[in-house]
């Protein structure tokens, strides 16, 4: 195989766009194109002004003037980029079914077969196709199969090539991932791929950390990492709730077992619920994919880790109403957060849109500050549930772009996202301006407890008592 010098990425999201960015920054005699069929998503990735590309993520604005013009190229001409390059990512989005059969469980796979007919129309010369897309276990053969049979006599080799980075840390992700893992045919040929995509990442990440399998192991390692994550974030979860009822406090819980270095300290922090457009929509996937082969109680494992997550959110949103007296009727609940995570402008699958749901059902006053979400966002991510009109959500919650003004007569003010700059807050002027008693409910164990008690705010931390 020889010296891949082009490169085209189709999907410029929050994967493609990044990734690809840093394959550029680093290769800078690989030309790589990004190309998707969002015109405006595109625009933004080549607004001259960094600071307004479409995704935020600490850092990826100066990758990005890095490379941009030199290596690194955004467009919308799909098929010219196709075309041109040797290896072709696909990292468009797979969300779970909306419709038919596996609706609400399988990966929606819809894209990725449009994209597999798409370079099998244009492609005229030898192809390295590359999943970058989390995808069921043994799709590869289903995209095999389309670009085999409806080609133009193209050779074409199909890696797995799945991405760990999580968002709000992409760039740091990317430049040092725990391992690169890629997956290709046991073929002389599938191994010259893999070598080939193997000769890139090692440009910058150190060989021992590029890991190479078979296409099933490492399609089905994505969605297991992502599975074993999302399982420990509702393990400790599900005793955040035990702690409550006993006098256990769940972050000494989570540190005294996270010494032991079998278990180790990483993600098991209690929260109000994961979010994010991956662990739901993977373990969904998983579970569907184990029930297609009749196993039963391996699905049953993996979906109680869904259980556990919904529980939580709504029991989050419960123990708000009830402290407020059995009624939120017209009060102001003041959300700080609406983004699934901090440091980044996602809100995909994102607790705060379920507890606000839950809220508004009980005809709460919502009141949202989210340092990066916009308000557009947070509005079509409660329209998006299709819960009551439009009309109604735009009545009942208020966005703020004053963290002081959102919190001002509110009754009760509720932790969404651990943005680090709530812990800076002077939280004597918010008490001030609040409805007493004033409440703050943590989802999140951000604040200190004993400095707001102290100020008079009653306080509700998850997993403690
Ligand atoms: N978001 C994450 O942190 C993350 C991390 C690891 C893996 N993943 C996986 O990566 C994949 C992409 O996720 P994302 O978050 O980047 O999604 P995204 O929705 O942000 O981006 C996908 C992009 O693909 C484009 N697209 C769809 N079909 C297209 C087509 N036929 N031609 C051209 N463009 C097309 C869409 O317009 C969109 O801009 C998913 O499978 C996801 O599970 C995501
Ligand atoms: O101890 C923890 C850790 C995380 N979370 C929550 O879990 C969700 C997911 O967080 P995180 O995993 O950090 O972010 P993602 O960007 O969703 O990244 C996950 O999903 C990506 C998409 O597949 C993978 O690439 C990453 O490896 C995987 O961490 C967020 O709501 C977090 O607030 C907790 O509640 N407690």
């Amino acid at each position: 195989m020889t010296k891949i010098t082009n490169i085209c990425c189709i999907g410029a999201g929050y994967v493609g766009g990044p990734t690809m960015s840093v394959i550029a920054q680093k290769c800078p005699d690989i030309k790589v194109t990004v190309v998707d069929l969002n015109e405006a998503r595109i625009a933004a990735w080549n607004d001259p002004d960094t600071a307004n590309i479409p995704i935020y993520e600490p850092g990826l604005d100066k990758v990005v003037a890095e490379a941009r013009g030199r290596n690194l190229f955004f467009s919308t001409d799909v098929d010219e980029a196709i075309d041109e390059a040797e290896m072709i990512f696909i990292s468009v989005n797979t969300p779970t079914k909306t419709y038919g059969s596996g609706k609400g469980m399988a990966a929606d796979l819809k894209y990725i077969e449009l994209c597999a007919r798409q370079i099998a129309r244009v492609a005229k010369t030898d192809k390295i196709v590359v999943e970058k897309s989390t995808l069921p276990v043994r799709t590869a053969e289903a995209v095999k199969n389309i670009l085999q049979n409806t080609g133009n006599n193209v050779n074409y080799q199909i890696l797995s090539n799945p991405e760990f980075l999580a968002e709000g840390t992409a760039v740091e992700d990317l430049h040092s991932p725990d391992r690169v893992l890629i997956g290709g045919d046991t073929t002389e040929e599938g191994q010259a791929a893999i070598q080939a995509l193997v000769d890139i990442y090692t440009r910058w990440v150190p060989r021992d950390r590029v890991l190479t399998t078979n296409l099933w192991s490492s399609e089905l390692s994505k969605l297991t990492a992502n599975a074993f994550l999302a399982q420990r974030v509702s393990s400790i979860n599900s005793l955040s709730e035990l702690c409550e009822h006993t006098g256990a406090d769940v972050s000494e819980v989570a540190r005294a077992i996270g010494t032991d270095s079998r278990i180790g300290p990483k993600f098991l922090k209690s929260s109000v619920g994961f979010g994010g457009s991956c662990f739901q929509k993977d373990i969904l996937n998983l579970v569907y994919i184990a029930r297609s082969y009749g196993l039963r109680e391996v699905a049953d494992y993996w979906e109680q880790v869904i259980i556990m997550n919904d529980h939580q959110k709504r029991r989050f949103a419960n123990k708000i109403v009830k402290t407020l007296y059995n009624t939120v009727s017209s009060k102001k609940i003041a959300f700080l957060g609406w983004a699934f995570k901090k440091d980044t402008n996602d809100t995909r699958e994102s607790a705060a849109i379920y507890v606000a749901d839950d809220l508004l059902n009980e005809q709460a006053g919502i009141a949202v500050y989210d340092p990066k979400v916009a308000e557009t966002k947070i509005y079509d991510d409660l329209d998006y549930l299709n819960t009551r009109p439009s009309d109604a959500n735009k009545q009942l919650l208020t966005v703020y772009t004053d963290p002081y003004e959102v919190c001002k007569d509110a009754h009760a003010i509720a932790i969404l996202t651990e943005w680090d700059e709530f812990k800076d807050y002077d939280w004597q002027r918010i008490y001030d301006n609040m409805k007493k008693p004033a409440f703050v409910f943590d989802g999140r164990s951000l604040l200190n407890v004993d400095k707001l008690k102290e100020i008079g705010f009653k306080v509700y931390t998850i997993g403690r008592e």
